[in-house]
């Protein structure tokens, strides 16, 4: 079903020109199979924007993320996307499937029309060249995409997204499975596209390792619970009210630390 202008239902696009707003979720509720996720749920997101969206699992995180990129529609409210919005989006690396026979330059190439196709041309190569060589993975090229790491994965998908020069990058859990290390050298990426005028939306679980260091958070749990600097949403109350039991919170170094009491009580 599609409005006047060929637009799903529910899904409106933005006046660039009139607003910075990039995507906005106006009352939105969506639900599987009749079964409600998301309620109510409002978001603008603007352009320069670095959000990171936190709550418990089956708070609806990587749905939102799938209402932003488009590949979900509301079952009521509104989904507003700016004109010709290019978004780039890096999956959950647990829902990939890495037995696919590709190597890591045709999965990137993949990208351009969601299928590899043997003629790409030599532009595109060099393109994609140039974004494996940005990200630091130029040498794995040719590599089996089952052959990598975990941070080595996440850099391929961002590759992925970052070719068709996403205004938006949409990311699901970017720190999920890979180390300390490494979660910083991808922290340090995103700040860096950030810095270059890229619009970033990510979930994550990781409280003191990811969200604290991010501008802006989203607590989410069905619906939108706050959003706020993470000194604003680290906080008892609304971790309470969004994750449904009490957590500590301490300052260190000008920063939130959730303290994890189930843990503490088991050493
Ligand atoms: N395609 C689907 N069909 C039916 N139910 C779904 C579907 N996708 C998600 N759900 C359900 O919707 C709820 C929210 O899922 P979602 O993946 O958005 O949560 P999440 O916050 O990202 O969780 P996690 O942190 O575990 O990844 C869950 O209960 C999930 O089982």
């Amino acid at each position: 079903m599609s409005d006047v202008e060929g637009h799903p239902v529910g899904v409106v696009p933005l006046d660039g020109a009139r607003s910075r707003s990039l995507l906005r979720l106006d009352s939105v509720d969506v639900a599987y199979d009749g079964a409600p996720v998301l309620r109510g749920v409002d978001l603008d997101l603007r352009q320069g924007d670095f959000v990171g969206v936190v709550g418990p699992s089956g708070a609806g995180k990587t749905t939102l993320l799938r209402l932003a990129l488009g590949t979900l529609h509301p079952s009521a409210g509104e989904v507003g996307r700016a004109r010709g919005l290019r978004v780039g989006y890096v999956p959950q690396l647990e829902t990939v499937s890495w037995t696919f026979p590709v190597t890591v330059a045709e999965c990137v190439l993949m990208v351009r029309s969601e299928r590899w196709l043997p003629w790409s041309t030599r532009a595109e190569r060099q393109r994609v060249g140039e974004v494996l060589e940005r990200l630091g993975i130029a040498h794995l090229a040719d590599r089996h995409i089952r052959e990598l790491s975990g941070g080595q994965q996440q850099r391929m998908f961002l590759a992925r997204a970052l070719l068709r020069e996403p205004q938006l990058l949409l990311l699901d859990e970017p720190t999920s499975g890979i180390d300390v290390a490494t979660r910083h050298e991808m922290l340090h990426l995103l700040g860096h596209l950030h810095d270059e005028g890229t619009t970033i939306l990510l979930t994550t679980h990781d409280l003191n390792g990811v969200a604290a260091h991010v501008p802006e958070l989203v607590a989410l749990h069905g619906t939108v619970v706050h959003r706020g600097r993470p000194q604003e949403v680290m906080t008892p109350a609304v971790l309470e009210r969004t994750f449904g039991a009490p957590m500590e919170v301490l300052e260190h170094l000008g920063m939130p630390v959730v303290l994890d009491r189930k843990r503490a009580e088991a050493t």
